[in-house]
């Protein structure tokens, strides 16, 4: 039975401000917290205090003696939730243990947890929630072996290039598979339903040929990946209706954020548990509507009325965060979009700074290094809370470009929480890990991971060469020497290649190598020339080890795999064709393209190993100093900053799409990245675009013109 939410008359009204907060809340604000009983969308623009009015309903909330079990709070980050959850705190001065305030995914979570729901989809105890690189990688081997079902995929790239007019050899693309199975369950496409008609080429790919099988493994390995867990409970909800009578009853208040970008799945999951609850408060800016390419449909906040007829509109347009000169030039550039319900927005702050434009920068290098050589004189000559500047991005490859610059220039900085830094980069730390390997075999911790990225060899292998390299008191790379007979050559033998090895480095040089290159060459050949008394200790423990135990438990297959690495690894060091492999392979990940950069500030492999390895480190040990931000406009959304700083402003990258609703978005997220200033935006572009060797024009942004 559905439970029957009566009209709750007896809320406290707050007629000003509270004691212990901080801000004097406007008519409107106060209008949108002390209305009860019918739901509310609070349509307000940008820093006009939406998110302000949902804490400080919260609050109030709890300061009427309303249990937080009560209150389903939905944020769009992590980050809110945890400021939410803090002021609350402040506000109402209660401790705030079980609170249900988090994000989409958080709640679903903490959902499918609580009374063993999880059952409910064949899930087991501790299923564990996958980060999006780990669900790639399930992806990626369900294609492993499958030569007809990958030919399938390659022969849909190659005709998606073609008819983007590229003639690129087409590649597996892994992230696009993975994007577009989220993006069926972001439409609430079940694996059931009959395939709908209006699903695109790779959505039809993916719904018959990839959809079932990764579900089944990912069940068989107890994990879900993201959209799963709001998936999940929407069709837990739909299938068992006393689960979501049970819900219904305890969430009495449900306050939601961000509702412009509120995609399908996350609508009807919402729509069910709101049922006929009227105690829904909603907020949300059609102006910042910036993740319709997440399957944010806009209709939620368009819509309001339909969905909930009984609903009331307020409208939030003082903007409390930056200065006029700031807002004027928003609004100037917003008002070319058409599909808009239309704010005006005013404030009373001071004029301001107008927005600085720099238009100096010849290259994206030099742009880049030049914003990072602003930013580092302005830390010394003035005082300025390093917390408070923002370097926000159109993508997410561009706020990492400045990731070297700012290590070199000893900037600290953090990178987007919502995606790894460059170095992090499952590929990127991959071809780490190999480099590693090559000249220092020894170190198992490398070893491992070079041996989890071979076919066949898994966790339980691995674990096996762990355990045996321990009771032998040797390194797990001795083991598998010892196991395949591949050893490595001795000294004296090493000694007459050396003439050899002079007339190959000859060749290469012919072959016409970068600089770069040679210098990773020669540095990699002297570490492994460095490194001949530990090779000839090595041999000693060789000697003595014992591989029957060994031999027994790890099948021919595997020792295969094993003997090809190492033999790889031998070719490596003395022939010049495996070197060109993993020259390629590194020129692939990208990998490439940083150790360029870095090599050439740098100067040799060892320092670039010392720097990569300390500058992770330090993330971990510096996570409470002041730091610049460094994000894409995506990941900022909701934030404020002092000064921002808006790099890459041209055609092609602010705006990306230069057409229909597309540029509409494109030109609704330049609105936000401007009006995530307090005081300063300083916007920056370059004037040309380089590519293997070539280089084109680039003009400046349209957006520039719109804003005068
Ligand atoms: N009534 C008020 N008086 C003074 N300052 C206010 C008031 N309401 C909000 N603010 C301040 O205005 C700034 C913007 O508020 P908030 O972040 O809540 O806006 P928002 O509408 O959620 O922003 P965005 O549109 O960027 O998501 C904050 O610094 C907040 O403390």
């Amino acid at each position: 039975m559905e439970p029957n939410f009566k009209r709750i008359s007896h809320h406290k009204e707050i007629e000003q401000q509270e004691d212990n907060d901080k801000v004097k809340l406007n008519k409107e604000q106060l209008e949108a917290i002390n209305h009860y009983n019918s739901p509310l969308l609070i349509l307000a623009g940008v820093g006009t205090g939406k998110t302000q009015t949902l804490m400080s309903k919260y609050s109030h909330l709890l300061k009427q003696g309303i249990s937080p079990q009560n209150i389903l709070a939905i944020t769009f980050t992590k980050k809110a939730a945890k400021e939410m959850k803090l002021r609350a705190q402040e506000l109402s001065g209660k401790p705030l243990d079980y609170s249900w305030v988090g994000t989409f995914h958080a709640q679903s979570a903490r959902m499918l947890r609580r009374d063993k729901i999880f059952k409910l989809v064949g899930l087991k105890q501790d299923f564990k929630i996958l980060e999006q690189s780990e669900s790639r990688d399930y992806i990626v081997r369900l294609f492993r072996g499958q030569k007809n079902l990958k030919r399938l995929f390659l022969t849909y790239f190659q005709e998606a290039l073609k008819e983007k007019k590229s003639y690129k050899k087409p590649t597996m693309n892994y992230s696009e598979i993975q994007m577009t199975l989220d993006n069926l369950k972001e439409r609430c496409i079940e694996i059931e339903d009959d395939m709908p008609n209006n699903l695109t080429k790779l959505e039809q790919l993916v719904f018959m040929n990839i959809y079932e099988d990764y579900q089944k493994l990912l069940k068989k390995e107890n994990s879900v990946d993201f959209r799963d867990l709001l998936f999940y409970m929407y069709q837990i909800f739909r299938k068992f209706p006393d689960i979501l009578v049970k819900n219904r009853q305890q969430f009495k208040y449900i306050l939601v954020d961000e509702v412009q970008d509120l995609n399908t799945l996350q609508q009807q999951w919402l729509k069910l548990i709101v049922g006929e609850n009227q105690n829904l408060t909603c907020v949300g800016d059609d102006d910042q509507m910036i993740y319709s390419f997440r399957g944010a449909t806009g209709d939620f906040i368009l819509n309001f009325e339909k969905h909930f007829p009984t609903a009331k509109i307020i409208k939030l347009e003082q903007n409390y965060r930056s200065t006029k000169n700031i807002l004027m030039c928003a609004n100037n550039l917003i008002r070319h979009n058409k599909n808009r319900k239309g704010k005006v927005l005013w404030t009373d702050k001071e004029m301001g700074t107008g927005i600085n434009i720099i238009r100096e920068f010849n290259t994206i290098d030099e742009e880049v290094i030049g914003i990072c050589n602003q930013i580092s004189k302005r830390i010394q000559t003035e005082e300025i809370d390093l917390n408070q500047i923002a370097i926000l991005s159109r993508m997410n490859n561009q706020a990492r470009r400045f990731e070297n610059q700012l290590i070199l220039q000893d900037i600290p900085y953090q990178l987007s929480s919502t995606k790894k830094p460059f170095l992090q980069k499952f590929e990127v730390k991959k071809a780490h890990q190999y480099l590693l390997y090559l000249v220092r075999p020894n170190e198992d911790e490398n070893m491992i991971e070079v041996l989890l990225t071979l076919q066949k060899i898994g966790q339980i292998t691995v674990d096996k060469l762990i355990e045996e390299a321990k009771n032998q008191n040797a390194s797990i790379h001795s083991i598998c020497e010892k196991l395949t007979g591949v050893i490595q050559v001795l000294d004296e033998e090493e000694t007459s290649n050396q003439p050899q090895d002079q007339s190959k480095k000859k060749n290469k040089n012919k072959r016409g190598n970068s600089t770069t290159l040679e210098n990773l060459e020669q540095e990699i050949r002297q570490e492994y020339d460095n490194n001949r008394s530990i090779r000839k200790s090595n041999q000693e423990i060789l000697k003595k080890i014992d591989p029957t135990k060994i031999k027994k438990q790890i099948n021919g297959g595997k020792i295969k795999q094993l003997k090809q690495l190492l033999e790889k690894r031998l070719l490596f060091l003395q022939d010049y064709d495996e070197e060109q492999m993993y020259h390629n392979f590194l020129k692939n990940t990208k990998f490439f393209d940083y150790l360029k950069l870095e090599l050439s500030q740098v100067g040799n492999v060892e320092e670039l190993h010392r720097r990569m390895i300390e500058s992770l480190e330090k993330k971990k040990v510096e996570d409470n100093i002041p730091k610049i931000k460094v994000m894409t406009i995506h990941a900022s959304k909701g934030l404020e900053f002092d000064i921002v700083y808006l790099p890459f402003w041209v055609q092609g990258s602010v705006p990306i799409h230069r057409d229909g609703t597309e540029l509409e978005e494109e030109r609704r997220l330049a609105f936000v990245g401007i009006t995530r200033a307090k005081n300063e935006v300083v916007i920056s572009m370059h004037n040309e675009e380089q590519f293997n060797d070539r280089s084109w024009y680039k003009s400046k942004s349209q957006f520039l013109r719109e804003m005068s």
